[in-house]
């Protein structure tokens, strides 16, 4: 998947991103860290054709995104998750297969509810459901169509500190083996270095890539991991980064 020269300005002025060029192997998990506004947002919702570039282009196996997205073949777990608030848990998830035209899998929909931890939830509504939960939710929904490309937008926000670091240790062999391409937005830089293979440090409004920072720790990652000093390391050279991204945080860049 390649970034080429993508930038965007939005109607009314607000240039969220520089022409950025990039390329994501297959298979890779980067995280994209940077201080709050600056456009990570914009750059996952561009890569998923949920936004249009204002110049440059995106190509996913040589392709734009948007037909990706209507074969199942690139999903997105985001923030605020959308999930249809008539269908259950098992209906949603179920469902991203059904609009994917891939043949339904009660057997996989099953598995990723248990593994996202909502077993016994399966028949519940989202309304009925914590925030953290729903996010929970969207994951397995994302994962349902066994997608090439998986963006994820803070899909930890709304989940307790304990769960998160869980998430981020059981929901990688997810997506890993299969060779999914995975974009994660994220604030934490501990969940940046436990679940990605490289993480992008961007500057303040409007973003270029100010750090690009390699993950080389073997998985699977377990829980003493942060506690090593390779971790350790990784996360100390990121949190330099965002500090020199920080820095250069004008007025203009944090409205
Ligand atoms: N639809 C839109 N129209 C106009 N401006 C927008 C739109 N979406 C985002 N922006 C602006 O673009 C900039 C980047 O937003 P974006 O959501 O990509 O940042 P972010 O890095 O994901 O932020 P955060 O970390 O706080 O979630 C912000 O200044 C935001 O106000």
């Amino acid at each position: 998947m390649t970034c080429v020269g993508l930038a965007k300005t939005y109607p009314g002025g607000v240039q969220a991103l520089r022409p950025i060029d990039v390329t994501f192997a297959e298979g890779q998990t980067t995280a994209l860290v940077g201080p709050s506004g600056c456009g990570k947002s914009t750059l996952l919702r561009l890569v998923a054709g949920l936004e249009q570039p204002s110049a440059g282009e995106v190509r996913i196996a040589g392709l734009p995104p948007a037909g990706q997205a209507r074969q199942g073949a690139l999903a997105v777990a985001f923030q605020d998750p959308s999930l249809l608030p008539w269908l259950s848990v098992r209906g949603n998830v179920a469902l991203a297969r059904k609009l994917a035209r891939q043949p339904a899998d009660p057997v996989l929909v099953e598995d990723l509810i248990g593994l996202v931890g909502l077993d016994g939830f399966a028949d519940t509504r989202p309304a009925a459901l914590s925030g953290g939960m729903r996010q929970r939710a969207a994951i397995a929904r994302a994962l349902a169509t066994r997608p090439r490309i998986l963006l994820l937008d803070e899909p930890f926000g709304a989940v307790d500190e304990l769960t998160r670091q869980q998430l981020a240790r059981d929901l990688p062999p997810l997506w890993q083996p299969r060779g999914t391409t995975t974009l994660l937005v994220t604030h934490s830089v501990p969940e940046a270095v436990m679940l990605s293979d490289r993480v992008l440090v961007l500057s303040p409004r409007p973003a270029r890539i100010m750090a690009d920072i390699a993950v080389p720790l073997q998985r699977p990652r377990g829980a003493a991991l942060p506690e090593s000093a390779a971790f350790r390391a990784i996360a100390a050279q990121v949190t330099a980064a965002l500090a020199l991204s920080d820095a250069e945080n004008t007025p203009l860049a944090a409205q």
